[in-house]
C-alpha cells in the first residue's frame, strides 16, 4: 500500500472518531461558523502581499520531524507580518503532526486567509474547516473522483469557503476541473513516492484555464524561483519546509521575502 492509501485509510477512522465526539449540529454552533471567510483571490492579488502561502507543518511522511517546537500563533503571525498572502495549516494528526486547535490558534492571531491543509474525503471535514475559522479548503485530485470534487467544491462554496484543487499531472487536471473551484495548485511533489520537480509547475501552468488562480506548491526554496514562477503565470507559491526547518520560521520568511 502506498503512503497516500495509508493516509486516506487512517483518515476515515479519524473522521469517524471526530463525528462520534462532535455532532454536525455542534459544529454549526461554534464561534466561527457564521463568519464570512476572506477572499483568497483578494489577498493573493493584493499589491502589498507577496503571493506566498506560508505553511505551518511540524512533520511530514517524506521528511519526518521538521520542527517540534515552533508555536503556531507566533509563526503564523510572523508569516503574516512578512507579507504572506495566506496561511496554510496542516491539520492531519498522525502523518503531519497537526493539532486539533492549530487552526483556532492561527485564526485568533491573524486576519488573512487560512487554508485548512488536510486530506478532505468527507463533507464533515469541510464543516469543521468552517467552524474552526478557516477560509480555504484543499481538494486533492488524486484521492477524489471528479464527482466528489464537484460536490465537495459546491458544498464548500455554499458555505462561503474558497476552494483550492491540487493536481500533479495533466490527466488529473483535465478530469477534475469544474466550476466550483477558485484556485488550482500544481503540486511539485508526487505524493505517492515523494519525488519533487519544479518543472511540473512550468509544464502545467498553461493548461490551467485563466479563470482560476494558479498556485505552485512544494519544494520552493529559492527566491529566484518565485520570479520564474510569476513570469510563467503563477499567482501563488505554497512554501512550508523551507521556513519550518529553520530555528525561526518567522525570520526565515522575512529574509526570503527581502530577496524576491
Ligand atoms: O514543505 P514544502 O515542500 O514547501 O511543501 C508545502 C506544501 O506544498 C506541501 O506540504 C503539500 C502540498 N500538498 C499537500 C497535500 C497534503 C499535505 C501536504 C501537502
Amino acid at each position: 500500500m502506498n503512503i497516500l492509501d495509508k493516509i486516506v485509510l487512517r483518515k476515515k477512522e479519524e473522521i469517524a472518531a471526530a463525528k462520534a465526539l462532535v455532532s454536525i449540529q455542534d459544529l454549526e454552533k461554534s464561534v466561527h461558523f457564521d463568519r464570512t471567510p476572506y477572499s483568497f483571490k483578494e489577498f493573493l492579488l493584493a499589491e502589498d502581499r507577496t503571493g506566498i502561502i506560508a505553511e505551518f507543518k511540524r512533520r511530514s511522511p517524506s521528511k519526518g520531524l521538521i520542527n517540534g517546537v515552533a508555536d503556531v500563533a507566533d509563526v503564523t503571525q510572523a508569516y503574516n507580518a512578512a507579507g504572506a498572502s495566506a496561511l496554510s495549516v496542516l491539520t492531519d494528526v498522525d502523518f503531519f503532526g497537526g493539532k486539533t486547535d492549530d487552526i483556532l490558534a492561527a485564526r485568533a492571531a491573524n486576519n488573512i486567509p487560512i487554508l485548512r491543509k488536510d486530506f478532505m474525503i468527507d463533507e464533515y471535514q469541510i464543516l469543521e474547516a468552517k467552524a474552526w475559522g478557516a477560509d480555504i479548503i484543499l481538494l486533492i485530485a488524486s484521492i477524489l473522483t471528479p464527482q466528489q470534487i464537484n460536490d465537495f467544491g459546491k458544498f464548500a462554496k455554499d458555505l462561503g469557503l474558497n476552494v483550492l484543487l491540487e493536481v500533479h499531472n495533466l490527466e488529473e487536471l483535465e478530469r477534475s476541473i469544474c466550476p466550483n473551484l477558485d484556485a488550482i495548485g500544481v503540486n511539485n511533489r508526487n505524493l505517492s513516492d515523494f519525488t519533487v520537480d519544479i518543472q511540473t509547475s512550468f509544464d502545467l501552468v498553461n493548461k490551467i484555464p485563466n479563470e482560476f488562480l494558479k498556485i505552485s506548491e512544494s519544494a520552493i526554496s529559492n527566491p529566484q524561483t518565485i520570479a520564474a514562477l510569476k513570469a510563467a503565470g503563477f499567482n501563488g507559491f505554497l512554501i512550508g519546509e523551507n521556513f519550518m526547518k529553520t530555528d525561526n520560521p518567522g525570520v526565515a520568511i522575512k529574509e526570503f521575502v527581502a530577496q524576491i
